[in-house]
């Protein structure tokens, strides 16, 4: 590969692949570089890009005459595939092909024990959803294309298992490197031997794509040494998607976050009125959001669910300007979303099949083997509750201050409103006050989350 790279004008002097202890293979320096140097070069002739697909003599009408089209991940997986199962000609390109690894351990690959690991956690979904997706498109393939030209694409070698359609879309995760063109258009790409440098967060994005010339270049993230193991910077990721695109995962990742999705009935009250304000507030009717260890609960899920629960009245005050979703809309409406918040999200919690700590504890005994897929699940479930977590403390806090000011403004009881009667504070948090032990039981549950972190704030 390196042989072919270089006559097409690729430079790749003072590097060299080599074998590093966990990681795997990775791309080694043989001389110092500074931290700006270009590292290396892959001219634009040696990569594989939609545009060199539909460019091949052969592949390219078949690609082109696809329908619908095809996406862009599907033709990069066809075209990696096709050179794979041609017996001559391609010869760089299938030198790269033998260079790539023969399987891979993102979680599509899993078996269901190590799966469940992870149980509860939004990978455990998605991996999920993407099998069967994955069946879907290749049986769609299998119509739309390769059936339709076998001379071409012969089953048995443009196969789903065994190196074919699933290795071939795990190649493109894995090793594909997005960019924007100057015309805002998006770029995706494959490239020999660059895509042979493993990721670090020390260094920031630096490979960079020259929209003139084509070519691909990778800069030193940092000053090396001669000996040391080039990074690049794959992205902020959490280890959800580190582990379903990539295959690994990164402990005590600072980038794990949850994927909180919201979405409202559309034969909702208002329903149309809402989606405005969902748009107008850069928000949908059903929206992703992501909650993340430095913003837990970010004001944007607050925002949704003010917008969700918003009543005619509202409504016109809304119209007349009178109030803003970005602020609460009245303290009984935002005790009852931050109940909501504190309830789902407690319900997330116990839908993972293991607990945090049971998995810290397994984790510390060796119970999964480290850097086993077991091992993996365990660190992307561990990482979404440690999110989930700091969710529900956060909407239990604000819930504590909403109840505290209204419970501080209201003289009576908090259950049933009385204030003619000598009351008592709850003796725990001591924040709100009740006519009775009736009153107190009856309020229980409401009270609960608030309660809790009160008492747990003093
Ligand atoms: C772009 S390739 C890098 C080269 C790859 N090691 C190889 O031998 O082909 C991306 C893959 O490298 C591995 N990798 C990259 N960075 C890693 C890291 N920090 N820790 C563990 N594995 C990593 C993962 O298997 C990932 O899917």
């Amino acid at each position: 590969m390196e042989g072919w790279l270089r006559e097409s004008g690729a430079e790749l002097d003072g590097l060299e692949l080599a074998h590093f202890p966990a990681i795997g293979r990775g791309v080694r320096t043989l001389r110092c570089f500074k931290q700006g140097e270009r590292i290396l070069t892959i001219p634009s002739g040696c990569l594989w890009t939609v545009e060199h697909a539909y460019a091949d003599a052969v592949l390219g009408p078949v690609l082109r005459s696809a329908q619908p089209p095809l996406s862009v991940e599907d033709t990069l997986a066809i075209y990696i595939l096709f050179v794979r199962s041609r017996e001559s000609g391609y010869d760089g390109l299938r030198s790269h092909v033998a260079a790539l690894p023969a399987s891979y351990s993102s979680s599509i690959f899993f078996e269901d024990d190590e799966l469940e690991v992870c149980a509860g956690s939004s990978l455990y979904t998605i991996t999920r959803q993407l099998e069967q997706r994955i069946e879907e498109d290749y049986r769609g393939l299998v119509v739309r294309v390769f059936g339709l030209h076998l001379d071409l694409f012969p089953l048995n070698k443009f196969t789903i298992e065994n190196v074919g359609y699933k290795w071939a879309l795990c190649t493109v995760w894995s090793r594909a490197m997005d960019f924007v063109l100057p015309n805002g258009n998006p770029l995706r790409l494959l490239a020999p031997f660059a895509d042979m440098v493993n990721h670090s967060p020390e260094v920031k994005q630096c490979h960079v794509y020259d929209a003139s010339s084509g070519n691909l270049s990778i800069l030193a993230g940092k000053d090396y040494e001669a000996e040391d193991q080039v990074f690049i910077y794959y992205g902020p990721m959490p280890n959800s998607r580190l582990l379903r695109l990539y295959g690994f995962v990164i402990p005590d990742n600072p980038n794990d976050s949850y994927d909180l999705v919201l979405s409202t009935h559309p034969l909702a009250p208002f329903y149309e009125q809402k989606q405005k304000l969902w748009a107008s507030a850069g928000l949908n009717s059903t929206c992703t959001i992501s909650l993340t260890l430095d913003d837990p609960l970010p004001k944007n899920v607050l925002r949704y669910l003010r917008i969700q629960r918003l009543d005619e009245s509202d409504l016109a005050a809304i119209a007349l300007q009178k109030i803003d979703t970005n602020e609460k809309i009245s303290d009984s409406k935002e005790v009852e979303i931050l109940r909501f918040l504190v309830e789902s999200i407690g319900s997330l919690l116990d839908s993972f099949g293991t607990r945090l700590e049971k998995l810290q504890e397994q984790l510390a005994k060796g119970v999964y083997p480290v850097g086993g897929n077991a091992w993996a699940a365990a660190h992307v479930s561990l990482g979404e509750q440690k999110v989930l977590r700091l969710a529900r403390k956060r909407a239990e806090d604000l819930l504590a201050a909403v109840e505290s000011e209204s419970g501080n403004d209201r003289d009576g009881c908090a259950n049933c409103g009385k204030d003619s009667v000598p009351l008592m504070l709850c003796g725990k948090c001591k924040g709100i006050k009740y006519c009775g032990r009736t009153c107190q039981v009856a309020h229980y549950k409401e009270h609960k989350a608030a309660c809790r972190a009160t008492t747990a704030k003093n």
